[in-house]
This record gives structure tokens, sequence and C-alpha cells, in this order.
């Protein structure tokens, strides 16, 4: 068979729903991966023969991750910013600008090197699927552009020109040019509308002017998800759930109603982002709480420059399971079946015979070593052709 044969794998982690943790594991087996896809899984010893071997010797093998909510196309540095809050200068939304004005600064070519490499980071970390949102451009030509690129490099991208107003421009007369020129130049370019609905902050959209982005995305034809209840309680939730959202990412203070409402609603995905608590000192959603409730919950890093500069799956992994109350088998599927789902795919996130060759191999003998092993890189992509990164 000219294909490749990962055999020795310890344990096989599919997510397919079986089993006592619905991991679906199996134990000392080998798969063939054949053209991009999944040819065969069964036991090591009766593996067939292929052109190419490699041998995991026991390690554990899992789904690639899928990272449903990142900013990765995006220049300049806010590292200052960071340190700041550190000391206890609070986010708000305001540092926003800062990367606009890199953003909008930076040619075609910076921006694709910037975001080749944050997305090659990802993958080095087990990351398979990445969706990428626009939002540091907030004009026309810029946030089709950031746009343009993604999409080289995922089908999974989103318009944000909601972000929040930029500098110089009229709330009123932004907010008319996003649900105009803006979201029709974009739209080819976008499978998703997302908005950044957080009344609290000067910078962001309440609950009318979100619902009024949402709408205007919906009608030429992308799908809705929100950024919602990330600085304190508000309507994200509830917004999310009215208008079907595929997901509402963050919250980080949602209400007894709010959780009510997203038991109710499973297509509305809640997608927990650990990594915004950590960097921005704030306190973790109860994951436990909305699991316990029957809400479908997501994990995903939110990759960006102001509240969570990390791509690292494993370490929302671990954050998690050590601060949210996750078990670590609740937090693997999170990663990959639950954000798989707050995409709308069930393609991907699983192992399965006929699906694509989405694996992750980790340099351990169980996926319970991500959480384990907080901060130490075990987990990597599977190269099926060419050098493995490690
Ligand atoms: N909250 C809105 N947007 C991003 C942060 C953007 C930034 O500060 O650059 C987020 O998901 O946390
Ligand atoms: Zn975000």
């Amino acid at each position: 068979m000219s294909a490749l044969l990962l055999a020795g794998i310890g344990e096989l982690v599919t997510c397919d729903g079986s089993g006592p943790d619905r991991l679906g594991i199996m134990r000392d087996v080998a798969v063939v991966v054949d053209a991009g896809r999944i040819a065969w899984i069964g036991p090591d010893a009766a593996a067939p023969t292929c052109d190419t071997r490699r041998d995991l010797a026991g390690r554990s093998v899992i789904p690639g991750f899928v990272d449903s909510h990142t900013h990765l196309v995006f220049a300049g540095d806010r590292s200052a910013e960071f340190a700041a809050r550190m000391t206890g200068v609070p986010y708000d939304g305001g540092g926003i600008a800062t990367t606009v004005a890199a953003t909008r600064g930076a040619d075609d070519e910076t921006l694709r090197a910037l975001l080749a490499s944050r997305a090659s980071e990802a993958r080095r970390q087990g990351t398979t699927t990445l969706e990428i949102k626009s939002g540091y451009g907030l004009d026309v030509r810029t946030e089709q552009r950031l746009l343009r690129l993604a999409s080289e490099i995922t089908s999974e991208t989103t318009f944000l020109g909601a972000h929040v107003v930029p500098a110089g421009v009229q709330r009123d007369d932004y907010l008319a040019l996003v649900m105009g020129e803006m979201v029709a130049t974009c739209a080819p370019y976008a499978r998703w509308i997302d908005v950044f609905c957080e009344p609290g902050s000067a910078h962001a959209f309440d609950e009318d002017e979100s619902r009024a982005v949402l709408q205007a995305g919906m009608a030429v034809g992308l799908l809705p998800r929100v950024h919602g209840n990330q600085l304190g309680p508000g309507p994200g939730v509830r917004l999310a759930v009215e208008v079907g959202a595929a997901g509402v990412d963050h919250c980080t203070y949602v209400s007894d109603a709010d959780i009510d409402a997203l038991a109710s609603a499973p297509e509305t995905v809640a997608t927990l982002l650990p990594g915004v608590e950590f960097s921005t000192r704030s306190p973790y959603p109860d994951a436990r709480r909305l699991l316990d409730a029957g809400v479908q919950i997501a994990l995903a890093s939110d990759c960006n420059p102001g509240t969570c500069y990390s791509s690292s799956m494993p370490l929302m992994i671990a954050l998690a399971v050590r601060e949210m109350g996750l078990t670590p088998a609740e937090a693997l599927l999170a990663a990959t079946v639950g954000s798989a789902q707050s995409l709308r795919r069930s393609d991907i996130g699983r192992i399965e015979v006929g699906g694509p060759a989405d694996l992750t191999m980790l340099e351990a003998p169980s996926y319970v070593h991500l959480a384990y092993r907080p901060g130490v890189p075990i987990a990597s992509a599977i190269e099926p052709e060419g050098e493995q990164t490690r």
C-alpha cells in the first residue's frame, strides 16, 4: 500500500463519544494515512505493510486540536500593555487601537509572514484547524485584506469589523459602514460574522448595535458568532442564543439565566478562553457548572496581541483542568469535538476511518499528560509528508 503506517500507538484517543469518558480510547493500535485521510485503524499486530512506516513507540495520539477562536492576523507589539496590566491596569479593549495602527501600516507580505509563523507555531503544538478573525483593520480595505490573507490558510474565517469603533470615526457612521460597504466587501472572504458585544466597554458594542451587525452579516450569508460576557455580565449570551449563533465566546461572567438559555440551545456552544483570564488576571468561568447544567462547551486559545498572546491549546487544557473544574477528558473533548461543534463541523475533532488525517502526537503515554505536564511542549501535529518538526 502506498501510504504512511503509524505503528506502535500506545493509546489512540478517537474522541468518538464511546466509552466511559466519551473518549473512545483504543490501545496498541496502528493507523494508515493515505492521501491526507485515515484509511485504516486496527490492532498494531495486524497492520498492513505500507511504503513508509513510523514507529510511535507507545505514544498517545489524539485528534488535532480545533482552535475555534483566534485573531492571528496583526502587526505590532503590545507587551508593554501586558506588563502594565500585571501591575493592575485593567483591560477595556482600548489597546486594540495600537494593533490597528500597526496592522494598517503593514503590507501584505509582512502580514502573511507573521500569520504563517503563528499558524506554524500552533501546528507545532498540535492544532490542525484554526478559525481566524479580522478586526484589526477597521476600514474597508484593511478588513478585506486581513480576511483574504486568513482565507489563504483556513476556510474558517470570521469578519469582525465590529470589534471596536476606530479612532476618528463617529460611532453611528462606523456602524453604518460595517453593516453596509464593509460587510459586502468582506463577505466573499468570510464564513462567519462576529461582534464584540460588551456594553460596559466604551469601545465595543451594546445589544442593539450587536444584533444589527449580526443581522447585516446574516443577510449576506454569513453565520453568526459572538464575543460576549467577557468584561462583565451582559447581553452577549442572550443575543447569541436569540440569533442561533454557533458560539458565544468568553462567557467569563454568566448568570443563571444565561446558563439556562445555553442549556436549552445546544446549537450555541459556550466557548471558554482560559488564556484570557490568565493573561488579564480575571476570574475564570466555572466550566464545571456549565457542563453540569448541560451546556455544550468548547475550549479555544483566543490567540491575540491584547488579552492572550498564546496559541497553545495544551496550555488551555491545563488551565481548564486546574482552574475551571474540568477533568482532563472533558477538557480534551472541549478542545476537539466541542470546538469543532462551535464551527458546525462534524468532520474534524475526532479520529475515524475516512476522516481527515488531522492527528496530534504526544510525547507521553496518555492524554492526561496534557494537563499533568503544563508548559512542557509534548504535543505536535503529525506531518504525514516531510519532516516531523518534533
Ligand atoms: N475582546 C475582544 N477581542 C479580543 C481582544 C482583542 C485585543 O485586545 O487585541 C479578545 O477576544 O479578547
Ligand atoms: Zn476574541
